[in-house]
């Protein structure tokens, strides 16, 4: 006599979607998971459907075929849809529909996977809450660091470990940006468009560029590693629109090269986390970092530091994040938005940048005449702020209005220096603000 168990025979419950926003990422996930059916069943253990899309242009060619997925004008009645089981959130931005889509899905008990870091840096605490009362997962990890599995490392891979410093290059745009700039002169508007072009800018590229995105990345990552939610607005935050050609020929004169950092560590005063420009040794690991690639760097007690490389933005591999978390719920793997099962809720308290010590680099554009130097160094010498090295390249004609000069600094308190630009800027010999680049050993 033969046994026949049901779920010997029974095909299995296919985990069905609704996909909210199908643009580069949203277009790239049905393409992913239409070209990995296969695989990804087997994986999941059940299929991945794709049953409803939202967007806000039906007629729009997206390379993608939508024939038979129900399509919702509004996102919000996507959420709604019976046959939903899982909302995947991909239209972007902190406020609006995104987040009204993601707390609906969430109070209504549904799984929720989102790229959106705007979102989860501003309102994570929240969203956190909501998840954890509606027994809803929400899982987000193409939101940092696009394809690298930046949060599955920090919340699971380091879980045994007391991290003391995270971050990396978090900006695709950015540092593609800096790369095409210093590797082929085209200048600032130009590389831009191509990172636009290329799918990898945020719909406001200045979110980008002004280092937004990459605050609200380093704001995820600090808060998975310390277990606590970040205050968004705690995080110092600087872009590259300042960077010129000169920085980057500056750079590559005394060995460096620059790069968008977000970094974030553990001090007796609170946590300290900051978004800026910084100056690596040309031979570091992170300046091999090139193009459209991200790395996330951590640093535990017992683990030492780790670094992870791979493309931070583009369909293709914000795609495949999206389908690893979409993985996860089929398999029943879920977990804490924070990877603490009972978070404090309150966020972390925070130290303020002026408590920081490094070295600097300081480009000025000068008079070019008898005793600007020693105006500046007076200044320097005043705030106690010790100079390393000193570049000067003659005017480009006798007639030009200023002349570079760059100032490399010894370490110094960053309360000192920021004093020092401060006095610096106000001296009449100086033609315009200074650009101040910190210089990151690793
Ligand atoms: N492009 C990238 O490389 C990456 C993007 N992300 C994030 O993924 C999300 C989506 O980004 P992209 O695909 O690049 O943006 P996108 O601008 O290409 O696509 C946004 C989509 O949302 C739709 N949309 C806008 N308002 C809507 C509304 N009210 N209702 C329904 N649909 C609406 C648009 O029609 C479009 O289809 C954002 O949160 C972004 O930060 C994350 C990692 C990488
Ligand atoms: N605009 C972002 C996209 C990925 O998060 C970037 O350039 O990194
Ligand atoms: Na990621």
């Amino acid at each position: 006599m033969t046994s026949r168990t049901s779920s010997a025979s029974a095909p299995a419950t296919p985990l069905r979607l609704g996909i909210a926003g199908l643009g580069t990422v949203g277009a790239g996930v049905i393409r992913l998971l239409r070209a990995n059916a296969d695989l990804l069943r087997a994986r999941a253990g059940r299929p991945i459907e794709v049953v409803a899309v939202s967007a806000r242009d039906k007629t729009r060619d997206r390379g993608v075929d939508l024939a038979g997925l129900r399509w919702y004008e509004d996102a919000r009645e996507l959420v709604t849809d019976p046959d939903v089981d899982v909302v995947v959130e991909l239209i972007g931005g902190a406020e609006g529909t995104a987040r009204a889509v993601v707390e609906q899905a969430l109070a209504a008990g549904k799984p929720v996977v989102t790229a959106n870091k705007a979102l989860v840096a501003l309102h994570g605490s929240a969203l956190a809450q909501l998840s954890a009362t509606h027994n809803a997962p929400l899982l987000f990890e193409a939101a940092v660091a696009g394809g690298i599995p930046a949060i599955k490392t920090v919340r699971e891979g380091l879980a045994g470990d007391r991290l003391l410093r995270v971050g990396g290059i978090l900006n695709g745009t950015c540092n593609y940006i800096l790369t095409v700039m210093r590797e082929t002169g085209k200048d600032f508007a130009t590389v831009l468009k191509d990172a636009q072009d290329l799918g990898y800018a945020e719909a406001d590229p200045s979110t980008d560029i002004d280092g937004l995105d990459a605050a609200h990345k380093l704001t995820i990552l600090a808060g998975l590693a310390f277990g606590q939610p970040v205050e968004f607005s705690s995080v110092h935050v600087e872009g590259i629109r300042r960077i010129g050609a000169e920085d980057l020929s500056f750079a590559r004169a005394l060995g460096y090269r620059i790069r968008l950092l977000g970094l974030a560590h553990m001090t007796e005063c609170g946590l300290q986390a900051r978004v800026t420009p910084c100056l690596v040794p040309q031979h570091s690991p992170l300046a091999q970092v090139d193009g459209v690639f991200n790395a996330v760097v951590a640093e535990g007690e017992f683990v030492g530091r780790i670094m992870i490389e791979g493309r931070g933005a583009g369909a293709g591999p914000t795609a495949s994040a999206v389908t690893a978390d979409l993985i996860d719920i089929a398999r029943g793997h879920t977990i804490a938005v924070w990877g603490v099962q009972a978070s404090a809720g309150l966020p972390l308290r925070a130290a303020p940048i002026t408590l920081g010590h490094g070295a600097f680099y300081l480009r000025l554009a000068v008079e070019d005449r008898p005793g600007v130097i020693a105006d500046i160094t007076a200044v320097l010498r005043d705030c106690g702020v010790s100079l390393r090295s000193m570049l000067q390249h003659p005017a480009e004609t006798d007639d030009a209005p200023y002349v570079p000069l760059v100032l490399v600094t010894h370490q110094t308190s960053e309360a000192a220096m920021q004093e020092a630009v401060t006095r610096i800027d106000a001296l009449s010999v100086v033609t315009d603000s200074p650009v101040m680049i910190r210089i990151e050993t690793a």
